[in-house]
């Protein structure tokens, strides 16, 4: 098999926050066309990594580069080809999705077709929406929809499904996967293992500021298991998220 094409490679990253060492000379790669997960606690030091890689915030020391690009010498054409999730401030109260998405184009100046926006994270019929009035699940739809505006190479999702429910955590999975297969590397932070072990391609576990583990889900779990663990009690082939879901549908919802 051919080797892997890193589109991100991170070396030696340290981050200091005052006298406060948040990154401690972590380094790995991100393939293109992966979902590369970033998993740990609270405090790990998760969105600070990528918010280094954004070039959103200054690093401490170390190098990244993003698809051949230096965060030190090429801060702008890297912000051309990544998309980042906007803060929700910035969506003014009184634009509906459609003036949202045409508003934020002009930002990047580049021209888009918002309706094909909005059916690409299916939220079509909520065109003349505001976006307060939207489910927790539309509107993480709605701010992929913005990571999406410049067609970058790679997109970068904090936390995406926080808060959701089972279903629209389900949906999400589905369109980080569909975006991911249609040729967008995505790099995304997670609490929720269930959720890194459906949707990423390869984990990176972060804890204190260091990487403990990176490999496939498949590769660690199986990894864990040649070294004789066992779990305590036989695991039922199904939880309750599993009923839940059976009894109130998988189709998206429109809440
Ligand atoms: N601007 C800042 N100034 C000082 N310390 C900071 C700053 N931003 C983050 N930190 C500290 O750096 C550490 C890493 O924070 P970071 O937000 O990167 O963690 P995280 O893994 O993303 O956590 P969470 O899952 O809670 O978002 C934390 O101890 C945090 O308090």
């Amino acid at each position: 098999m051919d080797q892997p094409h890193a589109i991100i490679s991170v070396r030696n990253l340290i981050k200091n926050y005052a006298d406060f060492n948040a990154v401690k000379g972590i380094s790995f790669d991100v393939y293109n066309h992966e979902i590369f997960g970033l998993l740990g606690p609270n405090g790990a030091g998760k969105t600070t990594t990528l918010e280094i890689i954004e070039t959103l915030r200054e690093k401490t020391s170390g190098e990244i580069y993003v698809d051949g690009l230096s965060v030190d010498k090429d801060a702008n054409a890297i912000k051309r080809i990544i998309g980042v999730q906007l803060q929700a401030a910035g969506y003014y109260p009184n634009l509906n999705l459609v003036e949202l998405l045409e508003l934020f184009a002009g930002l990047y100046g580049v021209k888009v077709k918002p309706m094909e926006m909005l059916e690409k994270v299916n939220l079509q019929d909520k065109a003349k929406a505001k976006y307060k009035a939207l489910s927790g699940g539309q509107k993480q739809r709605f701010s992929i929809a913005t990571t999406l505006l410049n067609s970058p190479k790679i997109i970068f999702l904090d936390e995406p499904t926080t808060g959701l429910d089972p279903q629209a955590r389900r949906n999400l999975w589905d369109l980080i996967s569909e975006i991911r297969d249609q040729g967008t590397t995505i790099v995304l932070t997670t609490h929720y293992m269930d959720e890194a072990e459906q949707l990423c391609d390869r984990v990176a576990f972060v804890e204190s500021g260091k990487i403990i583990a990176l490999d496939s889900p498949d590769n660690l779990i199986d990894q864990l298991i040649s070294s004789g663990f066992e779990r305590k009690k036989e695991v039922k082939k199904a939880n309750l998220e599993d009923v839940f879901i059976n009894l109130t549908g998988q189709q998206w919802r429109e809440g």
